[in-house]
């Protein structure tokens, strides 16, 4: 199905997994364009628009930052690297989700916060203390909560500029604390790696010791081809700051929805925790990373949660490169189009019962019983795109099933999830920057051992 519709410009919603698999696969080079900067701008809030506007001078070099991201950081071979990080992040999690009084959790700020540390030590290093990740956090949580307040100022900003002075003053102002908590943490990394650097050399080795590699590390060793230079301090302050946020609140939305749909089915969490159980044996004090290519379940479990609470209802949006006939309607250059993801997973003529919470519907008799043949990039056939579908695919999907995967394990594996007495689980959604739950979801919860 594909409905067109005039507001700010042309745009096409597609709702058909057929159809967004002839956009996005077969003819990807065709639609997998990003709307024009200038259309970006206006549509941003403004918080990111000078993150825009920085991505429109790096424009030209987008294609070689993915690539950066997804080599460097996110191939499935470096992101064993940071399992240091993980654990650390669950072990305070668990010493934080132990200490609520009453065993009453309200889970959303823990999960929040564990989701952004688990970003913070990935691009900065995980030597950094508590402290600093908090001042980070608290920037990032102001610049949130202002996002709305701050959305006016798009329209007409030469007008704003006169009537809403304190507000922009305010708005240019957090972007300076962003600067002022980012920068120095940048520099000491920059200082670092030349010590380690300098170290490596009196030692006579290549420097790649006991330590992972901070995503900003990559950043300031890239180099721009054409212009022949490295990237601005400002530009890298930009693409930290992208990194931490595009992964917060999807991620721990879906770990959200997905203990919400634990706790409401005690018996699907019983199944879970029995599978673990199986895996790493009674007395093991936490699930391990490896572990987790034998739960067929939890991925199935993991898999039914994205499917039926996807965190984006739809991709970002996509730009047509050229003029095409798609689906029977002309398109012209530069409109924009973007994919129902929630509409695709819930699609009864895919799915049966697709409003059900069901994760068998994931384990493959034909595969014994496991989920792991699920195609979650839709690259042969679309049923489900939690995490778009083709070259503008969420390059950062690989760790966001591992970190669904392992927390979701672990959480089950260390504490038993219930409903609180008097109270159930509501799944109303709430449209913010994400889908998120409208009432959030509070649990009663016991040590399992
Ligand atoms: C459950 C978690 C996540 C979901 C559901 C999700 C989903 C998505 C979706 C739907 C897109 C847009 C795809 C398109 O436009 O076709 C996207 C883009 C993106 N995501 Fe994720 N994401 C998740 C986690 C993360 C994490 C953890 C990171 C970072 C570490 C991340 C970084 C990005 C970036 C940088 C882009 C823009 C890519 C581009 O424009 O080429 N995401 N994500």
């Amino acid at each position: 199905m594909v409905t067109l519709h005039i507001g700010s410009g042309p745009a096409v919603f597609v709702a058909s997994p057929t159809l967004a698999h002839e956009a996005l696969v077969e003819r990807g080079a065709v639609f997998a364009d990003r709307p024009p900067p200038a259309a970006l701008c206006h549509h941003a809030p403004p918080l990111r628009q000078p993150v825009q506007r920085q991505l429109l001078f790096l424009r030209p070099h987008l294609a070689l930052l993915r690539r950066n991201l997804t080599a460097e950081i996110l191939h499935p071979s470096r992101l064993r690297s940071y399992s240091r990080a993980r654990t650390r992040v669950l072990n305070k999690l668990g010493a934080e989700l132990k200490s609520q009084p009453g065993g009453v959790v309200r889970v959303i700020d823990h999960f929040q916060y564990a989701m952004f540390c688990l970003l913070v030590l990935m691009c900065f290093g995980d030597w950094l203390e508590e402290e600093q990740i908090k001042q980070i956090k608290e920037v990032s949580r102001r610049a949130l909560l202002s996002q709305w307040r701050f959305n006016v100022l798009n329209f007409w900003p030469w007008l704003s500029k006169l009537v809403l002075r304190k507000r922009w003053k305010e708005f240019y102002e957090l972007c300076e604390c962003r600067k002022r908590v980012l920068v120095p943490l940048i520099r000491a990394r920059l200082k670092a790696k030349q010590e380690q650097l300098s170290k490596a050399k009196e030692d006579g080795n290549d420097g790649n010791g006991d330590w992972i590699l901070p995503y900003v590390d990559t950043l300031l060793d890239l180099e721009l081809p054409e212009e022949k230079r490295k990237l601005e301090e400002d530009h890298i302050v930009s693409l930290c700051w992208e990194f931490l946020n595009a992964g917060t609140d999807t991620t721990s939305t879906a770990l959200q929805w997905i203990m919400a749909n634990l706790v409401k089915y005690p018996e699907i969490q019983e199944r879970l925790y029995d599978e673990i159980k199986s895996v790493v044996g009674e007395g093991a004090e936490q699930v391990k990373e490896e572990d987790l290519q034998r739960m067929g379940y939890l991925k199935a479990v993991v898999l039914e949660g994205l499917r039926r609470h996807p965190p984006g209802h739809f991709v970002l949006p996509h730009a047509v490169k050229e003029d095409a006939e798609f689906g029977g309607y002309a398109i012209t250059k530069d409109a924009t189009i973007n994919f129902m993801v929630a509409e695709m997973g819930w699609d009864p003529k895919v799915w049966e019962d697709p409003m059900e919470f069901k994760p068998e519907r994931f384990l493959n008799s034909a595969s014994g019983g496991a989920a792991s043949g699920f195609d979650i990039t839709g690259s042969r056939e679309i049923k489900m795109m939690p995490f778009g579908v083709g070259r503008r695919i969420c390059p950062a999907s690989g760790l966001a099933m591992l970190h669904l995967e392992y927390f979701v394990a672990n959480l089950v594996w260390q504490f038993k999830w219930r409903t609180v007495a008097g109270e159930e689980v509501d799944l109303s959604e709430k449209q913010e920057f994400i889908v998120a739950m409208k009432n959030p979801l509070r649990a009663q919860i016991s040590s399992r051992n």
